[in-house]
């Protein structure tokens, strides 16, 4: 599928970056095609790395490259578009995937023209993510194919209507998995709480959302609450729980305030500019 798209400088070859070239060469990214630029990598990198192929650069080559993939930290934001100057030529494509950093910001200190906001998740790795996007006008219907090529190696992609849209799909579903990993350490607590051991807690506890994800996407015609409500018998055990979890100070208001949270500090990180 991605047979010829490329060359692909990712920059940033951490969590997210190698989620998505893991993805990617997944789909026929042929791995010299892929250049890996990170100054710092994990030993786990640099071992995947000379498993498959690819070399790590310390700077990004001074050669166009077709895409730029930016997946590093916001805070190092300025110093890294100042750096990638380089490998832009008149049809490069760029594409972030930092939180809160905006287009005008890019544009402005990376000279690309053509610049996409991307924001995936983690489960990109398994090819089970999703992806909002949100572009600026210079990008024509043929970059977005190439872009929509290359975010479809990780899941779903949606594309965006305005950029603020970013932000919200931020709070949502790109840092959403930790929620999700945050209930598993939590039903393990509560397991342990009512008398579990730790251990036959967390395998309790992890297998019930790995099933519970499972089942939405294997039985993805049915809606959640329709998947709920199959496990709730009448005044039953599960009824008396939701009791506690659907009340005027359960989930939902937490979850907002975790949400909103999350939105807050992502258009903050592009307010730092
Ligand atoms: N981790 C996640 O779930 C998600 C992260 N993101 C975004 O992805 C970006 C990266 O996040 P993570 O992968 O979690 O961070 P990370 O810390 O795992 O990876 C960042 C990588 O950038 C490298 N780096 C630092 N300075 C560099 C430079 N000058 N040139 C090239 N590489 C450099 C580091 O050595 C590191 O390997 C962030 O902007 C974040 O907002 C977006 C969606 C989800
Ligand atoms: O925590 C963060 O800032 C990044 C963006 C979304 C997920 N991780």
């Amino acid at each position: 599928m991605l047979g010829d798209v490329g060359p692909v400088v990712l920059v940033g070859a951490g969590k997210m970056g190698m989620a998505m070239a893991d993805g990617w060469l997944d789909a026929g990214l042929s791995p010299d095609r892929l250049i890996l630029v990170d100054p710092n990598p994990s030993s786990s990198v640099r071992h995947k790395a000379s498993t498959v192929g690819l070399t790590i650069y310390q700077s990004v080559p001074d050669k166009d490259a077709q895409v730029i993939v930016l997946a590093v930290k916001p805070q190092v934001a300025d110093d890294v578009l100042a750096s990638i100057k380089p490998a832009i030529g008149d049809d490069s494509v760029l594409i972030s995937v930092m939180a809160g950093i905006s287009i005008a910001k890019m544009e402005k200190l990376s000279g690309c023209a053509k610049v996409i906001r991307a924001m995936p998740n983690t489960p990109a790795q398994i090819g089970k993510g999703i992806t909002g996007v949100f572009s600026n006008r210079a990008v024509d219907p043929q970059d977005r194919m190439i872009a929509d090529n290359l975010l479809e190696a990780s899941g779903d992609v949606v594309w965006l209507n305005e950029e603020d849209d970013i932000n919200k799909v931020t709070g949502v579903a790109g840092s959403g998995p930790a929620y999700v990993f945050y209930m598993v350490e939590a039903l393990a607590e509560a397991a342990e709480t009512n008398g579990m051991p730790p251990e036959m807690a967390m395998r309790f506890a992890r297998q019930t959302i790995v099933g519970a994800a499972g089942l939405l996407e294997y039985d993805n015609q049915t809606s959640a609450e329709q998947l709920r409500e199959n496990v709730t018998s009448p005044n039953g055990t599960t009824y008396a729980g939701l009791q506690v979890l659907m009340s005027e100070d359960g989930l939902v208001p937490l979850m907002e305030k975790t949400v909103r949270a999350a939105v807050e500090r992502a258009r903050e990180l592009g307010e730092d500019e």
